[in-house]
């Protein structure tokens, strides 16, 4: 599969090739019935690493700000904004800064989460690309991207390593492109 939306574009990318190679599937984690698809060594390796940053940074072209959800997006969205030449935005879970900052609650595949970034880094007017490792049931980037237009934010489209397309989570990202490397 290709990282393009288009079911007519079946060029296998580079990054999706060595997310076969690397992705380390496992069963029932963190909960029963979830099959969980584990990056870390697709990130542990150089190629695999800078194939999919690369690939990832082609959706943020025109952007000019990278949020990155805690954790596993951390290390994609830092990559992708040195990549475009922008600033990198933790999106964090709750209870990691210190106030004042904005939240947004949300539900994702195992459980439930709240994202917070600092009241006072100012995101209106900016074109937002929000990057995550995952994308499964969309809770997690759907609330990412309320929060940022909850602020005045643009969001230009959200880009993941992997979706998980059988949990839907494409239909709750509305109003923005979502880019996958690799569609399972
Ligand atoms: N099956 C999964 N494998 C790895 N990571 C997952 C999985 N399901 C959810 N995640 C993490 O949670 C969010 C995405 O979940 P949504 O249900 O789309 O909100 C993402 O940060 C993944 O790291
Ligand atoms: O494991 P993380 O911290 O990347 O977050 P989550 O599983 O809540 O997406």
């Amino acid at each position: 599969m290709s990282r393009h939306s288009d079911p007519s574009v079946t060029t296998e990318s580079t990054a999706s090739k060595n997310i076969d190679r690397l992705v380390r599937w496992a069963d029932d984690f963190p909960t029963a019935g979830v099959r969980f698809a584990d990056l870390t060594p697709v990130f542990a390796d150089a190629v695999g690493l800078s194939s999919v940053i690369d690939e990832l940074a082609v959706a943020g072209e025109g952007t000019d700000l990278v949020a990155g959800i805690d954790a596993r997006g951390f290390l994609l969205g830092a990559g992708v904004a040195l990549a475009l030449g922008s600033g990198v935005l933790a999106m964090r879970k709750a209870g990691k800064l210190p106030p004042p900052v904005v939240s947004q609650r949300y539900e994702l595949e195992y459980g439930a989460a709240e994202l917070e970034i600092p009241e006072a880094i100012d995101v209106s007017g900016r074109r937002v690309l929000v990057v995550d490792d995952v994308l499964a049931t969309g809770g997690t980037i759907a609330a990412a991207a309320e929060l940022l237009r909850g602020r005045g934010a643009e969001i230009v489209g959200a880009a993941v390593v992997l979706e998980i397309a059988a949990l839907g989570g494409r239909s709750r990202c509305e109003g923005y492109p979502v880019t996958c490397l690799k569609q399972v």
